[in-house]
């Protein structure tokens, strides 16, 4: 059986297979996205020299005559500053050629009888004066392709002059929930549910957690346990990456497989050495199109994507495989009931002063723990590794 972290690379590398979709958006509007080519600085950053003080430009020697105002937004001054001349800039004000520096307000005095200004400190040459392009010049790669675009990052490019990025679409994912016992989410506010019926708990943390691996949940449905019904829901998405739960087991009631065989689809992973979330599978369509068959049980559906899921999505943005990190000997309590030659594990885990600590309620059933969990830890034989998840901040 297919180990988890082969199942990663295999997955990934599925991702990356696949054309990568390109927009062109405005910068603003790009919070979160993928940044499909570098983005390059356009303008010098700073635009122009200008003072990062409130004060006086001055040159040459003391003493200095206070000249005319310069303000922020007025036009850089072509004159150059005569020796003895101070002019009164305010912060980001524009600072005239020839400015040997800037005299703050707080050390200088105007005299309102000579026009002199009294400076009890001269400035050092070139203090306090922000010099044009010396955070970025005209064609400097200011973003490599591939970083996901942060609120500074927005910002930064809006002041290098760059109003619009490429960036990769979110990659768009269609959600299939199978099973005949699956009721609505929201049923609690509706009818009262028919005995035996489970509320289906993965289809409203979908969308969320898509957003959070980077992509865009475009459509959720519920399809009974028959094969045709499977069939026919993954036929007719038009999703690019198709994502189901439930029916992946070799039970009589376990639809999936005969589905993607009637849909004539290439099973490249089927089922993966871990516990919970092993019972997963990946598939490709005769189309093209990607999908993932999650577990039923709902911590194992939330391993298996942040396992494969995960790292497909990232592929398909053209990103990394999302990181690891090697687990400290704290960790001891993670390897669980595994031990030598059993399947490896995932723990749900929070961290506490840097040690993973397995939370409770994490059979393969439940969602208590993982709710409250931040990294999974994932074992391979008798070491482990750690992986965020990436909802959890
Ligand atoms: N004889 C064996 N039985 C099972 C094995 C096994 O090795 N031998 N493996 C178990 C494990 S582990 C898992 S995981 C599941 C995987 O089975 P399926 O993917 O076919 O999942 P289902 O049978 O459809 O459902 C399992 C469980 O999860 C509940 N479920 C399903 N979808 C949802 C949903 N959207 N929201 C909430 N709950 C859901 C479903 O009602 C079942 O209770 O197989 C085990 N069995
Ligand atoms: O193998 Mo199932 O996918 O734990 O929990």
């Amino acid at each position: 059986m297919t180990t988890w972290s082969d199942a990663r690379e295999l997955a990934h590398e599925l991702g990356r297979s696949a054309s990568t979709r390109v927009m062109t958006v405005p910068t603003g509007r790009a919070a979160g996205l993928v940044l499909a080519s570098d983005a390059r600085c356009a303008h010098p950053l700073p635009r122009f020299d200008n003072s990062a003080m409130d004060g006086w430009a001055v040159a040459g020697d003391g003493p200095w005559r206070a000249g005319e105002p310069v303000l922020a937004g007025n036009p850089p001054p072509a004159a150059p500053l005569a020796p003895g001349e101070a002019r009164p800039v305010a912060t980001g004000a524009p600072v005239p050629p020839c400015t040997l520096g800037i005299v703050r307000s707080e050390q200088a005095i105007p005299s309102a009888a000579d026009g002199l200004i009294d400076v009890l400190e001269p400035p050092l040459p070139g203090v306090d004066i922000r010099r044009e392009g010396e955070e970025a010049v005209p064609g400097e790669v200011l973003l490599a392709a591939g970083v996901v675009l942060s609120p500074p990052a927005l910002g930064l490019l809006a002041a290098a002059g760059v109003g619009q990025v490429d960036v990769s679409a979110p990659p768009l994912v269609a959600f299939v929930a199978i099973g005949d016992e699956l009721t609505a989410p929201d049923a609690g506010t509706g009818p009262r549910p028919a005995p035996g019926a489970v509320p289906d708990s993965l289809t409203p943390m979908m969308p969320s957690l898509l957003t959070a691996f980077g992509a865009r949940c475009a459509t959720t449905r519920r399809a009974s346990d028959r094969p045709d019904d499977v069939a026919a829901a993954i036929r007719h998405t038009r999703a690019e990456t198709i994502i189901t739960s439930g029916g992946t087991a070799h039970g009589p009631a376990d639809p999936l497989r005969e589905a993607l065989r009637r849909l004539e689809a290439r099973i490249l992973i089927d089922g993966v050495a871990l516990r919970p979330g092993g019972s997963v599978l990946l598939a490709l369509l005769p189309d093209g199109r990607h999908l993932l068959g999650l577990p039923g049980n709902p911590l194992a559906a939330v391993v298996a994507l942040a396992v494969l899921g995960w790292p497909l999505i990232q592929g398909r943005l053209g990103r990394a495989l999302p990181a690891l990190e090697p687990v400290g000997p704290g960790a001891a309590g993670c390897a669980g009931e595994g031990g030598h030659g059993s399947r490896d594990r995932a723990v749900a885990c929070t961290l506490v002063d840097g040690v993973p600590v397995p939370v409770r309620y994490q059979r393969s059933g439940m969602l208590r723990g993982v709710a409250a969990a931040t990294h999974l830890v994932l074992t391979r034989g008798d070491s482990a590794q750690l992986l965020r998840l990436p909802w959890a901040g």
